[in-house]
């Protein structure tokens, strides 16, 4: 902000701002004109505009959303509560517009109740429109206007309007760290139900974020899918209506049946779109980026020997893993070749393509939801809503009208599918949400008053998980364990893991492993080819596949982060800088913990001891047993069985045939079949070492807990017998329960 103050242009438009009136400068309706060289000045830099200002700005005004920017400006002055509800269809500039119109609004005040930021639910989204923005607004991305997202923070001391991905606003307010504090905070993309974007809108509600200023203005962002739901939710605030886009959306065409390939429907639709010659880019929606990846093979392969006028099409997938490269979406292509992008539901209200003429939309989402009862993920492919149904086909814009296909017959959407999106809190594992609750003070999750409440068995499954890692205390609130626990960015489990490696001396090994779990289980994809397969099995460590992750990564570090290498081996570059990253950002965060840190020791056998006790000390409820040596593993903390994954280390070995009897798993999901996926062996004597006594008798009546048992008591009799040695062990499993 000091460099604010000092630039000249910037206390000019300041000081005019205050003197004439409180609004002068947001009710401006159409921002300054090239020939008016007096206000030809950035405010924000104090830089002349430049011609691409201008250009942009012509855009800008095209926009529906530019007719409201009076009464958004009028309505944020002067909301009673603060809070202001903007409502308006995909595309129609929300998301560009309303961020730079809150700059506007608190730079004529100065700043003085803080920054804007603008939250949103995908990271990549966050990233594309600071870019977007920070050209609009005619500013440096990274100065003025930035983003923050996981293992990237590209903002600096002059930043006053960030985009955020809103899990890391979250995690942000949780804890102690962080800026956390804005003077407008903004949640887009209120509809897509994130998590994160409803605890907000909790917290924000129940008056628990305590680091707000006095003035601070709350702006949500909607499709008008959700409005009347927010509407109540927040007591009627003032809301901005933008108004409809005049023209025409297709209307769509529906097919007869659900085909069983969509892939092969979706590609045949490209390429007779393609040969009609219909002129526009095509956006293609898919359930999951495993389709995306297909279809844009067999498009690729496909589109090249069609005998077209124009050049081939240019195909470009468009997901979370894309990075950066997502740009590319919306630039122009060379020699105006047709762009086809083919999405999933990441395009469904983020990512507005202007140059979109076609849709082509499976109807479906692959989406990952928790069962709290067996604690497992499923992979659920399902009909998406009616209002993402709509969204898409508001993606098809120009004139003529372009086309709208939808590859399932009229009546699958309105008998099958939900109204609006589902929220995401009742789908997801809650123990980290308790954690942050719990972290603000709310003593009952289900006290704090959400959009749709959590079930409550799902909420009782995240306590008991929390009290079984130490995190709570006698009263049920948050433990000192648990208040180191929730300043990580890391799922509970992992964060108990990651502060027990400081007990026993593997702190170097297990911030690797914990940023190879988040960023990075690329290691489990199957390998290409038969060179790649054989590169890949020289990477596997005997132990198992948490210490395969240690060893792809310190190969990958000694290969100095190179691309080839990774390729080589069919591992995931990108995933791997990422680990990298957050490798480094856990462990500056455990020096300014004042964390005790311990040499790397990997490969030693006193290691490889270490490393398994504090693995379990955080995932003593993920452990499985193969009661009879056929592959089969029964859960011990309900009566599931499951399988190893294909990928596992245990299954791609040759020899020894028989699978270990006792293992730890990161992942246990229920889609094609019942799979652990990243399992390692473990002694079940460290397991009765390492889980609380009240969890292993809390277990379900199996043959593995009385052997559990069993075990245990052998080992109280044997800590009679020689105290001093069975002190120590116990000692170092107390320490963190
Ligand atoms: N990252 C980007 N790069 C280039 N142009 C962009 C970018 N993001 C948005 N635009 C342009 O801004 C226009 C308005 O998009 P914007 O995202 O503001 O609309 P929206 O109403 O928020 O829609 P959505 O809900 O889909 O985000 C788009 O049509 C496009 O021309």
């Amino acid at each position: 902000m000091q460099g604010l103050n000092h630039c000249p242009a910037f206390c000019r438009y300041y000081q005019s701002a205050t003197m004439a009136s409180q609004r002068l400068g947001l009710a401006e309706e159409s921002g300054p004109n090239p020939g008016e060289s007096e206000l030809a000045v950035n405010p924000f830099d104090g830089l002349p505009f430049s011609s691409r200002y201008y250009e942009l700005l012509e855009q800008r005004r095209a926009l529906p959303i530019w007719a409201s920017r009076f009464i958004f400006l009028e309505q944020l002055e002067s909301s009673p509560g603060g809070v202001v509800l903007v409502s308006g269809e995909p595309g129609s500039g929300k998301s560009t517009q309303i961020p730079q119109w809150c700059a506007e609004f608190a730079l004529a005040r100065g700043f003085q109740e803080g920054r804007v930021t603008v939250t949103q639910p995908h990271p990549l989204a966050a990233l594309s429109l600071a870019m977007r923005v920070a050209d609009e607004m005619d500013l440096t991305l990274g100065h003025e206007v930035g983003y923050s997202i996981p293992q990237e923070d590209c903002t600096g001391p002059d930043t006053l309007l960030r985009f955020c991905w809103d899990g890391l606003l979250l995690q942000e307010v949780a804890s102690t760290r962080g800026t956390g504090a804005w003077g407008v905070l903004v949640l887009d993309e209120a509809q897509e139900r994130s998590v994160a974007s409803d605890l907000l809108q909790g917290l924000l509600q129940n008056a628990r974020l305590g680091n707000l200023p006095g003035d601070s203005r709350v702006v949500v962002v909607t499709d008008p899918a959700l409005e009347p739901k927010l509407q109540a939710f927040w007591g009627n605030p003032p809301t901005v209506h933008v108004p409809r886009r005049p023209g025409t959306c297709p209307t769509p065409v529906y097919r007869d049946t659900v085909p069983t390939d969509r892939v092969e429907a979706a590609c045949q639709a490209v390429i007779e779109l393609c040969t009609k010659e219909a002129p526009g880019d095509v956006l293609v929606y898919l359930p999951s980026e495993e389709e995306i990846l297909l279809c844009c093979e067999s498009l690729s392969r496909e589109v090249g020997p069609l005998a077209l006028r124009g050049p081939p099409p240019r195909v470009l997938p468009l997901h979370p893993g894309c990075g950066p490269a997502v740009q590319a979406a919306y630039e122009d292509t060379d020699l105006g070749a047709r762009k086809v992008v083919v999405t999933h539901w990441l395009a469904d209200f983020s990512f507005s393509l202007p140059s979109i003429r076609h849709v082509i939309d499976s109807g479906l989402e692959l989406r990952s939801v928790y069962n709290p009862q067996i604690r497992a993920e499923s992979q659920v492919l399902r009909p998406i809503s009616k209002c993402q149904a709509e969204a898409r086909r508001l993606r098809a814009k120009g004139v003529p009208p372009g086309s709208c296909l939808c590859l399932y017959p009229k009546s699958f959407l309105e008998l099958e599918a939900p109204l609006l999106p589902t929220a995401r809190i009742c789908e997801v594992n809650l123990s980290p949400v308790v954690l942050l609750l719990k972290r603000r003070q709310i003593a009952e999750p289900g006290e704090c008053h959400f959009l749709d409440q959590p079930a409550p068995e799902a909420l009782m499954q995240a306590l008991e998980d929390l009290d079984y890692l130490a995190a709570l205390d006698d009263d049920g609130n948050l433990s000192d364990l648990g208040v180191i626990l929730s300043e990580f960015p890391l799922p509970p489990e992992l964060a108990k893991a990651l502060l027990a490696s400081c007990e026993f001396n593997c702190v170097d090994e297990m911030l690797t492993l914990a940023a190879m779990l988040t960023a990075a289980p690329g290691f489990t994809h199957p390998p290409l080819s038969a060179e790649e397969a054989a590169l890949r099995r020289a990477l596997e460590h005997t132990d198992g596949d948490h210490s395969s992750l240690i060893q792809v990564y310190e190969a990958f570090i000694q290969s100095g982060a190179d691309k080839a290498w990774c390729q080589a081996r069919g591992l995931n570059w990108a995933a791997l800088c990422q680990a990298q990253k957050l490798r480094g950002d856990l462990l500056e965060l455990m020096q300014q913990i004042e964390l005790p840190l311990s040499q790397p020791a990997f490969g030693s056998e006193q290691n490889r001891t270490d490393l398994q006790k504090a693995l379990l000390s955080g995932y003593f409820l993920k452990v499985a047993r193969d009661t009879d040596g056929t592959g089969n593993y029964l859960l011990l903390t309900h009566k599931h069985v499951a399988q190893l994954s294909p990928y596992c280390c245990y299954r791609s070995r040759r020899s020894p045939t028989r699978p270990p009897p006792w293992v730890l798993y990161h992942t246990f999901s229920i889609s094609k079949d019942n799979c652990l996926s990243i399992v390692s062996e473990i002694q079940p004597q460290m397991l009765v070492e390492l889980a609380p006594p009240y969890f292993l008798s809390n277990l379900p009546p199996s043959e593995s807990r009385d052997l559990l048992n069993q075990l245990r008591e052998g080992m109280a009799d044997s800590s009679v017998e020689s105290e001093s040695s069975s002190t120590r062990e116990f000692g170092d499993a107390c320490v963190l329960q």
